[in-house]
């Protein structure tokens, strides 16, 4: 039965939850505080890089079934449903900010109807459903946790299609109501207490960077002894008990998830009374993993990077995003900079013109080969697929030596070693 939703916030998670429930049947409004995003979004317009979403948001708009609007206050007025999806960024002492939740859970308060359930897909430390009632001072309201397990880059994919659909609440017929907006998905359900679901969350995104950081681990084990970290995540992976998902090696894990989900379960563990040392110690590892790839660099440069002109492919925090939040490519970058480096670089998903604060001392180029023109090192950060098929010759051509630092694994080495390139990998 097509159900009346309101989401607040049409980012990565409120867009794709919009787009996808519509998408099931459900008469569906966005909200958003920023006028120019929802402005674009009534002209068809999407402002993220995320397959599928396009279709679904045209989809949705010619239905009549989605809809965008500023302002939460007449948009939640007649919901059955509210869906949180708003930002909970690092806070000064690595806690999550829930100052975005508390704002719009006071805005819509007031204008609720009565019996209606707010449903939190925003990531949020244990005690924040209790945050979410006193903000929206209603008795008569529920609050549900439904925290989201999407990936960017394939978030429809993963909503359509969940591993598990989990809900949080202390109330069984809210959940129960809950539980009927996804009866299009076929997943396991999960019915849990608040305090349980919203620790699912970042247990999960934990033991995800867990298991890439030991692997980035094997892999400078793997440097110090003369293995191959590719052939022994394969012989790992043959384990079932093991697999081999999660286990990629690279220039380190970033994004908009995991580097502040691990601090807020970090601290979340602290304020608790738990000295949560091992997470503590996987996120050393991804820190160090960035520093290793810097140094890489400068060895392959002979030793210094102070003046030398480093070309970098990649830069979004993985591949089939254009998002930049916490990119493990520029902290890469970053430190290089550092180091007197002169980095020019190419990526798919960034406009050469981009005005990007985080890009500032980066000269961002228009393709590849101008990113490498000039340059004693070229650097892979992110996986892209289309670099594995570009021109080696003309990149031989306009490099100043032929050098590279594939901080992905992702090239085929014997193409690259017939023309004279050097090439220093991950682990192997
Ligand atoms: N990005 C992901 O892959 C992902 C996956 C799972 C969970 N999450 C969690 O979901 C939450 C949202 O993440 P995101 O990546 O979608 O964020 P985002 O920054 O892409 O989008 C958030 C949106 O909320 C809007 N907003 C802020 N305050 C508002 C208000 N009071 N009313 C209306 N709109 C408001 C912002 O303008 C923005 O458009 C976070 O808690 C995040 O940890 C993210
Ligand atoms: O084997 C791997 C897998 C991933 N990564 C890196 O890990 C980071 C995160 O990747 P991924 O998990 O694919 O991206 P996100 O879109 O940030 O998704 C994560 O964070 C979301 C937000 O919480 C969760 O919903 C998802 O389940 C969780 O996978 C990126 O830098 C990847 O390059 C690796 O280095 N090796």
């Amino acid at each position: 039965m097509a159900q009346k939703i309101a989401v607040i916030g049409t980012g990565y998670v409120g867009l794709t939850t919009g787009a996808c429930l519509s998408h099931l049947g459900h008469d569906v409004v966005c909200v958003d505080v920023d006028a120019a995003k929802v402005d674009a979004l009534n002209q068809g317009e999407i402002p993220i890089l995320e397959a599928g979403l396009d279709e679904l948001v045209q989809e949705g708009r010619t239905s009549g079934q989605l809809r965008f609007v500023v302002g939460a206050a007449p948009a939640v007025a007649d919901a059955e449903f509210v869906y949180l999806c708003v930002p909970t960024p690092q806070g000064g002492d690595g806690s999550a900010d829930l100052s975005y939740i508390r704002d719009a859970a006071a805005e819509i308060g007031p204008h609720l109807p009565p019996e209606s359930i707010v449903i939190n897909k925003s990531t949020v430390p244990v005690g924040s459903t209790r945050v979410v009632e006193q903000a929206l001072g209603r008795s008569d309201v529920h609050v549900v946790s439904n925290p989201e397990f999407l990936r960017e880059g394939s978030a429809v994919h993963d909503f359509l299609h969940p591993d598990r659909v989990v809900i949080g609440a202390d109330d069984q017929s809210a959940a129960i109501r809950v539980a009927g907006l996804y009866l299009g998905l076929a997943a396991p359900l999960q019915v849990t207490d608040p305090a349980s679901a919203e620790t699912i969350k970042y247990a999960s995104n934990a033991f995800l960077a867990t298991k890439i950081s030991f692997v980035n681990a094997i892999a400078a084990v793997c440097e110090a002894v003369g293995a191959d970290v590719n052939d022994v995540v394969l012989g790992m992976g043959y384990d079932k008990r093991i697999g081999d998902a999660f286990l990629r090696p690279g220039p380190g894990w970033g994004g908009s998830c995991f580097p502040k989900d691990s601090h807020a379960l970090v601290k979340i563990a602290e304020d608790a009374g738990y000295d949560f040392d091992l997470l503590k110690g996987v996120i050393t590892v991804n820190d160090q993993q960035f520093t290793r790839v810097a140094d890489k660099v400068e060895q392959a440069a002979g030793g210094s990077v102070d003046g030398v002109t480093i070309a970098v492919w990649g830069l979004t925090f993985k591949a089939r995003t254009d998002d930049l939040r916490d990119s493990p490519s520029l902290e890469i970058v970053g430190r290089l900079v550092e180091r007197g480096a002169v980095v020019r670089a190419y990526d798919p998903a960034v406009d050469a013109g981009s005005d990007d604060a985080r890009l500032h001392g980066i000269e961002v180029c228009g393709d590849p080969y101008a990113a490498c023109d000039g340059a004693s090192v070229l650097a892979i950060l992110t996986e892209w697929d289309e670099f594995k098929w570009l021109d080696l010759d003309k990149v031989a051509e306009v490099m100043a030596a032929k050098r590279v630092v594939d901080g992905r694994n992702l090239m085929d080495r014997n193409p690259l070693v017939r023309r004279g390139f050097v090439l220093e990998g991950i682990g192997r």
